[in-house]
């Protein structure tokens, strides 16, 4: 195979807690992740000529080392000593710096990529353990669909699916750094944890609306306190019909669960009517795993 077109899709977090902090300043975590059908194209392309080529269509992100997709093709190369070369393209769909896992989600398509097109053998559990050295989401990235993570994000539980439902994205034209979330979290008293357990009851009973109605994110508090706009989107799309809404990940990208389409694509155009954000789109979720 010299030729591989992939769909390295964004996800959202249902749920989110953080259980304490470690010594290298990571995170325990306990998050339910949700696969979303907004994605990146990667076209992965084999080469003669060694190293990596990698193109994007946005101006502003690196397409040498910094970039997370040139660093997975990189780590394969190194450990099998490959002589010949990729290049990528990397069309990008999903919000950067959003908290939907974009770059992560190109780091999984590239490993995936990689061990498909040079028939490197290697599991998906081996691929997740190298995964993980890139990013704590990747490894999820990687499994795709409703997953509980714990650990730093990397051990992962696969759920029973979440409840066909239309999801509406809403990114504020603001850009947070991962990073800079978890440090302001260890200076707040969490007061607050989300109910994951009322999530992973209500996925396992196939109930949408006690799904969305457990849903939290202790990240939101931080970020919010620093952006009223995801606060102000929140509440819009409540008011338009969704069964819920909140930030996903680190932020500041917002969604909303709807029960119906329609309904979705009303709150997109109300939540642009009031230039809350012009960067909005109507999905639904990915339930499917990835192929091995
Ligand atoms: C918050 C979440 C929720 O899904 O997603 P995003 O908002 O990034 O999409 C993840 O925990 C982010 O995962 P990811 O973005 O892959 O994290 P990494 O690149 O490994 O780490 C970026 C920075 O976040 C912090 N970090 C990340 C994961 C974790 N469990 N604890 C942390 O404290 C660390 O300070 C780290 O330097
Ligand atoms: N392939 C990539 N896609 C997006 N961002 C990337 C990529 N590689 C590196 N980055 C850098 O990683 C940062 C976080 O991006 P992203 O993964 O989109 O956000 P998040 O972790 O919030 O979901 C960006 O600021 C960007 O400069």
């Amino acid at each position: 195979m010299d030729r591989l077109e992939l769909k390295a899709l964004g996800k959202i977090n249902l749920g989110l807690d953080v259980l304490g902090r470690r010594e290298n300043g990571y995170h325990d975590v306990r998050m339910v992740m949700q696969t979303v059908y907004l994605y990146d194209r990667i076209i992965m392309k084999k080469s003669k000529t060694p190293g990596i080529r990698l193109e994007t269509n946005l101006y502003y992100l690196p397409v040498n080392e910094n970039n997370l997709a040139y660093q997975a093709a990189q780590m394969l190369m190194d450990e099998f000593h490959m002589e010949e070369g990729v290049s990528i393209q990397l069309d990008k769909h999903i919000p950067v710096a959003a908290g939907m896992a974009g770059g992560s989600s190109n780091a999984a398509a590239v490993l995936f990529g990689m061990n498909r097109m040079f028939s490197l053998g290697l599991s998906q559990k081996e691929l997740m353990e190298r995964g993980v050295k890139l990013g704590a989401d990747v490894p999820y990235c990687i499994m795709r669909g409703t997953v509980l993570a714990e650990g730093i994000g990397e051990i992962l539980t696969p759920l029973s699916p979440m409840p066909k439902c239309y999801v509406l994205i809403a990114k504020p034209a603001i850009s947070v750094s991962t990073k800079m979330v978890y440090e302001k979290l260890d200076s707040h008293e969490i007061e607050d944890h989300p109910d994951i357990d009322g999530i992973l009851a209500g996925l396992k009973a196939g109930d949408l609306k006690k799904v969305a109605g457990s849903m939290g994110n202790v990240l939101e508090r931080v970020t919010v306190d620093a952006y009223p706009v995801i606060d102000q989107i929140k509440k819009m799309m409540i008011k338009e019909g969704a069964l819920n809404a909140m930030m996903s990940g680190s932020g500041p990208t917002v969604f909303g669960i709807f029960e119906e389409k329609a309904t979705a694509r009303k709150a997109a155009d109300a939540i642009r009517d009031a230039r809350l954000t012009k960067q909005v789109y109507v999905t639904n979720i990915h339930n499917a795993r990835r192929k091995r």
